[in-house]
């Protein structure tokens, strides 16, 4: 899959953007602030709908646009997927201020239809690498659930989609848990939550254990390469509520135990999730919060036994991480038939010689790829002459020609 064409309307520094995306290698070139990240994160909300950057999607619309009656912002981009073409939008827009303050309004349009993003979700796809992607290996859990939820919901029909009313259903829960635990009353009222947590986290669950299999087999053979055979590299998961553990040893798998879960029919976590979270009943009312399920689930990277979040060294957790998105990128062309669109971010910096020769050579078998540098020299002339180059300046594009 590939863009051909990229149109922003007030996005961040982009007053207006309107450009012919070529299908191969771009590079994207300029000093430090000048916007060519901003190009890859419009690219990737594209696939995800979310700012790998932004806290909030208010801070996407450009400074200047906030000043307006409507302010608002505008991703527009068309592009190939299966032999077909397809535009798609999305626009930010904030409401006038009311009582309750500004109200920022999300809208997707696929092929000019107005759709909710758990529909949208999956048409467009991109890989993202950063180099301070790092902390899906070194950061807290929530980083890895939120690298898994991104991934899976790309590819995964109908993950989106449980994944929202999964989080709906822990907020209504605990609320009821707490209010059991302040005011209290008939626990019994749990049991229609309780169903739908079970029911909803069920996929979830085995979703994941699926996507983090299919990602081990694919990044461990990427991993093989890249570390000439010394280090395996594992993806450990350990799901808060585990169906492959008899309850009462739920918490005490050591790291390094191999646990096979493919074999449970999404049934079996259900109903055995469901017994657990009645198990855990008078617990959960006394804490009062939902304490097992994948809003806690994590996953554990292991380089040869050790684990590399607590252990790795910089150079074992890059080449991890590497790994880890090349094995993406093969993953979801495997899944769909399609490369995903890749975004990298000043990645190559951060690599030594092997490891980015390894990296270019991966790009080339793909559609598109957009690279970021504040250096051209980074790259061989040889390289450089495959590729468009684009020269970023202050929220302006301009293709620069190349010697033939
Ligand atoms: N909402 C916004 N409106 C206008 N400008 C913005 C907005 N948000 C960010 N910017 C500005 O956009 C500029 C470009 O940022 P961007 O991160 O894309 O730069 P970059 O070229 O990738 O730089 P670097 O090489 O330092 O990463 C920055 O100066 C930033 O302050």
């Amino acid at each position: 899959m590939h863009l051909t064409h990229l149109s922003l309307t007030n996005f961040r520094a982009f007053s207006r953007l309107d450009v012919e995306v070529p299908r191969q290698i771009l590079l994207l070139v300029g000093d430090n602030a000048q916007g060519k990240t901003t190009l890859l994160e419009a690219v990737y909300f594209l696939a995800t709908f979310t700012s790998f950057h932004a806290a909030h999607d208010r801070q996407l619309i450009n400074f200047m646009a906030e000043e307006e009656s409507l302010p608002f912002a505008r991703v527009v981009a068309d592009f190939q997927r299966g032999g077909k073409m397809h535009r798609l939008e999305i626009r930010l827009i904030q409401d006038a201020v009311g009582a309750n303050g500004a109200r920022l309004r999300k809208e997707i349009l696929m092929d000019g239809v107005k759709r909710s993003m758990q529909e949208a979700m999956g048409s467009f796809n991109a890989v993202l690498f950063l180099p301070q992607m790092t902390q899906i290996l070194e950061g807290g859990p929530d980083e890895r659930r939120r690298y898994l939820n991104l991934t899976l919901s790309q590819i995964v029909p109908g993950y989106a989609q449980a994944l929202t009313e999964y989080v709906q259903v822990v907020t209504q829960r605990n609320a009821l848990l707490k209010q059991l635990a302040e005011r209290g009353g008939d626990s019994e009222q749990l049991t229609y939550w309780d169903t739908l947590l079970a029911q909803r986290g069920a996929f979830l669950i085995q979703e994941r254990i699926r996507a983090l299999s299919e990602l081990e087999r694919l990044s461990a053979r990427i991993h093989d390469r890249l570390t000439e055979g010394r280090e395996v590299l594992r993806l450990v998961y350990r799901p808060a509520y585990n169906p492959a553990v008899a309850l009462r040893t739920q918490y005490s798998l050591p790291i390094e135990t191999t646990v096979d879960r493919s074999g449970f029919t999404e049934e079996q976590i259900r109903e055995g999730f469901l017994a657990r979270l009645r198990a855990l009943r008078a617990e959960e009312i006394q804490r009062g919060v939902t304490t097992i399920g994948p809003h806690r689930d994590e996953v554990r990277f292991t380089a040869n036994g050790i684990d590399l979040g607590d252990f790795g060294s910089r150079g074992q957790v890059r080449t991890a991480l590497m790994a880890l998105k090349l094995a993406e990128v093969a993953w979801m062309r495997e899944k769909i038939g399609e490369w995903p669109v890749l975004l990298l971010d000043e990645t190559l910096a951060e690599l030594d010689l092997q490891r980015r020769a390894d990296l270019l050579n991966a790009l080339r078998e793909c559609d598109q790829a957009l690279l970021t540098t504040t250096d051209l020299n980074m790259f061989h002339e040889a390289f450089v002459r495959q590729c468009t180059v684009w020269q970023v300046q202050a929220g302006c594009v301009q293709r620069v020609d190349q010697p033939a």
